[in-house]
């Protein structure tokens, strides 16, 4: 008898669109729930449970078992490291990490960079031989560079508006991202039938230009 799959899907920009490509995968997970409050969503019928999380802890819920997968942006998983299994891209939510600047950025002695991401950001420069400080933040990230608190920034770029709006530009990608499946090292083997079903239902549905089975997972 198959068990119930606890899945931990990220409130937010990302959910519409995972929920859409399980509704094509034929698992009738509601598309509205940003209208209500309710935080866990039962679907007895499919044998899953989708939990309703803050899309950074959903790699959190993961590695600790009391979800079996997840749906998380590449940006969270890069930025976290945790102790996960990645199991497929979704090829949804693509945007890219960039470093962005004023066009008259200048290299200087004291660098400041701020970023919702300080991990993928120090690495990058750090790689490069560059040493600045990193300022965390945790929004509105194109405001540093403006008003003067840093001279550069690592932040997300999907259409562009946000750089245009506020006179900014984007000077390298550090790295594409999308959303990713992911799931907990012991679920994926106790729950192995149940995962592998699911992962072949989404593959059938995620758009073909998505190289998507990712190579990863060690026995
Ligand atoms: N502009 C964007 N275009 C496409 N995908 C994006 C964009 N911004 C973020 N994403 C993706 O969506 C994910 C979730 O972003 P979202 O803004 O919903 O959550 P958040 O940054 O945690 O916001 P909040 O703190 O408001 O909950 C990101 O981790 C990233 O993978
Ligand atoms: O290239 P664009 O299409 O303009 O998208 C990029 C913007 O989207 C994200 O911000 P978000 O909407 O998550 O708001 P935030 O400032 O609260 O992080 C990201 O941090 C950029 O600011």
């Amino acid at each position: 008898m198959s068990q119930i799959l606890k899945v931990a899907m990220p409130k937010g920009r990302i959910y519409k669109k995972a929920a859409q490509l399980f509704l094509q995968a034929g698992i009738p997970i509601p598309t509205d729930v940003d209208e209500s409050r309710k935080l866990i969503v039962e679907l007895p019928e499919a044998k899953m449970e989708f939990i309703l999380a803050k899309p950074v802890d959903v790699p959190i819920y993961v590695e600790h078992g009391v979800a079996d997968i997840g749906i998380v942006g590449k940006d969270v998983l890069m930025e976290e490291n945790r102790d996960v299994y990645e199991l497929l891209d979704l090829g949804i939510a693509r945007c890219r990490m960039s470093v962005i600047a004023l066009p008259d950025w200048q290299p200087g002695i004291q660098q400041r960079v701020a970023t919702k991401y300080p991990n993928v950001a120090s690495q990058y420069f750090r790689e490069r031989g560059q040493q600045v400080e990193v300022i965390k933040l945790n929004g509105s990230i194109e405001l540093a560079p403006m008003i003067g608190l840093a001279d550069r920034i690592v932040d997300m770029v999907e259409t562009g508006q946000t750089l245009r709006e506020n006179g900014l530009v984007e000077m390298e990608e550090l790295f594409g991202i999308t959303s990713r499946l992911i799931a907990n090292r012991v679920s994926y083997r106790m729950k192995s039938e149940e995962i592998q079903q699911l992962c072949d239902q989404l593959q059938k549905v995620i758009q073909p230009s998505v190289a998507n089975e990712i190579q990863e997972i060690q026995s």
